[in-house]
């Protein structure tokens, strides 16, 4: 949460000339209504299915998907990151990330939570990131514009390594 998914993937698509989708912009659209309402009116257990559901219908899409943080919670998803596509890690130092979106209104699991707790998430989550990624981009102390040439750059090697 608040690793720069969105923002990255957004400018990546922009550079790659390519659709962009954001599972919870995707969710929201779908549902009428914010990611905080969800959570707040139906639940987490709700907006959790529904990303499943989301995720599984981005296999009809071609582009960039970008994820909310907590996709790799359940094994589900798990499987359905492995299945779909190309799947890269942006990992940062979660002190970072955390004063990026420390009681953030819009994300409902980072409000009224404190440093340790939040730290505390992400490390439950770390290994299944690290599971689920086809590559990982260490953007700790990156700007967005550097992220993004460092993630341009592993994409062009990449390709050439396929070629
Ligand atoms: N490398 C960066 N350096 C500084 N700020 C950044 C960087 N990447 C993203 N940000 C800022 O951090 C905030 C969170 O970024 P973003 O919404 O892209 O994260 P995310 O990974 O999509 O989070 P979520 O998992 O909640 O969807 C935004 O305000 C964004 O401008
Ligand atoms: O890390 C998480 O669990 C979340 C991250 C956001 O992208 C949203 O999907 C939602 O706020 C939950
Ligand atoms: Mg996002």
């Amino acid at each position: 949460m608040g690793a720069g998914k969105t923002t990255i993937g957004k400018e990546l698509s922009k550079l790659l000339k390519c659709s962009m989708y954001d599972t919870d912009v995707l969710i929201e659209l779908e549902e009428g209504t914010t990611i905080a309402e969800i959570f707040a009116n139906k639940g987490e257990e709700y907006f959790r299915k529904k990303e499943t559901e989301i995720l599984q219908r981005t296999e009809e899409y071609e582009g960039i998907i970008t994820t909310g943080g907590g996709i790799i919670s359940s094994e589900v998803n798990q499987q359905l990151l492995k299945k779909l596509g190309f799947t890269i890690f942006l990992q940062c130092d979660p002190l970072q990330m955390v004063k990026r979106i420390q009681n953030d209104p819009t994300r409902p699991l980072a409000r009224n939570k404190s440093e340790r707790e939040m730290i505390n998430l992400y490390q439950s989550r770390l290994p299944y990131y690290k599971e689920s990624a086809d590559m990982i981009i260490d953007t700790t102390n990156l700007s967005i514009p550097e992220t993004l040439k460092k993630l341009e750059g592993c994409i062009q090697e990449l390709e050439l390594g396929n070629n």
